[in-house]
């Protein structure tokens, strides 16, 4: 693959690269690494899964992967999860993440898994964290860690040591590329700027987008309705894609058609098997797509119901999560230790 394919590659499905430039010097130079990491707090949804189906793509274009199970993240952001609890959410994200890149058709055993306190206690990286904290403002860690960590009229410190550590962690993992989620950008931009000062360079960011929930607007935590699970049956996924958001010719906020896109279109293999959406001859008979373009066209122009298309896509991500859910179903344990208050019970 040449050096445009390889950034094409990577850049696809991403809301923004920062910078392209960089990205393309970056294979010039040799095989980038890259990482993304994790704060192992509530269960994982295919919000996840979508963002983590990419990896598939850097291993593609020849890109080191690291995923960071960032166990001490997910307990300084306002206490998400408890301290006693970050081993066995760490397992239950680790197995769930490998369960995922498997599924999106790359393997496991070429990523390497890190947890945070495998190196977030060396005395350099905590060294350096001081340094960093002695010439960083409330107000600039605050603002470029807003959109990530919980907001709250008394905020705690961890909150604020948060970005420092996440800039540390680019450092210390050494890491070409930062892939994260869009609200991601406030940390990252905090790295490229201070990371220089603090013996490394500045990460080149891959953001991908933020999808909608399917009850509309943005997934949301507390909402069940608005995500689909990865341990949600077939019947359970045909139910929330069936009552989603999904306005007849509106793309706009559009959960169903955005997994489609950004999840079940890159994981098909549609010269094998094509999107087929089934409609009973009287409506024009099946639709069969070779590309989300075509679909969203179809849907836009009317000639594709949203009525007709959601069962197929729920079809759809349910193939797709079927792994995931195989192996979360074949090891309760991981799901029942990470979460007793939900799934201890029995
Ligand atoms: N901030 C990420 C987790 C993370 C933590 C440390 C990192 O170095 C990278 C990412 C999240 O919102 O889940």
């Amino acid at each position: 693959m040449n050096t445009a394919d390889r950034v094409d590659l990577v850049s696809s499905h991403t809301q923004e690269v920062v910078t392209e430039e960089e990205l393309a010097e970056l294979f010039e130079a040799g095989e980038p690494t890259a990482y993304i990491g994790y704060a192992p707090t509530g269960e994982m949804h295919i919000g996840h899964f979508t963002t983590m189906r990419k990896l598939a793509d850097f291993l593609r274009a020849g890109v080191e992967v690291t995923v960071l199970i960032a166990d001490l993240h997910a307990h300084l952001d306002d206490n998400k999860s408890p301290f006693d609890l970050l081993d066995a959410r760490s397992a239950y994200y680790e197995a769930a993440i490998e369960a995922m890149i498997d599924a999106a058709g790359a393997d496991p055993d070429d990523v390497t898994f890190v947890r945070g306190t495998d190196f977030q206690l060396d005395e350099e990286y905590t060294l350096e964290m001081y340094r960093m904290a002695a010439e960083t403002t409330i107000a600039r860690s605050q603002r470029a860690a807003s959109e990530v960590v919980r907001e709250s009229e008394s905020p705690n410190l961890g909150g604020l040591v948060y970005p420092l550590m996440q800039t540390l962690d680019v450092k210390a993992l050494d890491a070409d590329i930062a892939y994260g989620g869009v609200d991601q950008r406030g940390i990252y931009m905090l790295s490229r700027e201070v990371l220089p000062d603090h013996g490394g360079d500045s990460p080149v960011c891959v953001f991908a987008p933020l999808l909608s929930g399917l009850s509309g607007g943005k997934m949301s935590a507390s909402d069940a309705a608005s995500k689909v699970n990865l341990t949600d049956s077939p019947e359970a996924v045909e139910e929330k894609i069936g009552q989603a958001y999904c306005p007849a010719g509106e793309v706009e906020d559009n959960g169903v058609l955005e997994y489609l896109n950004h999840l079940v279109f890159p994981v098909l293999d549609v010269d094998d098997e094509p999107f087929v959406v089934e409609r009973p001859e009287e409506y024009g008979g099946d639709l069969t797509y070779q590309s989300y373009d075509e679909v969203e066209a179809d849907f836009v122009s009317g000639e594709l119901h949203p009525a007709d298309l959601k069962p197929a896509v729920a079809d759809a991500i349910s193939a797709v999560i079927d792994p995931v859910r195989t192996r979360l179903n074949d090891e309760p344990e991981l799901l029942a230790e990470a979460y007793p208050d939900e799934y201890g019970g029995a």
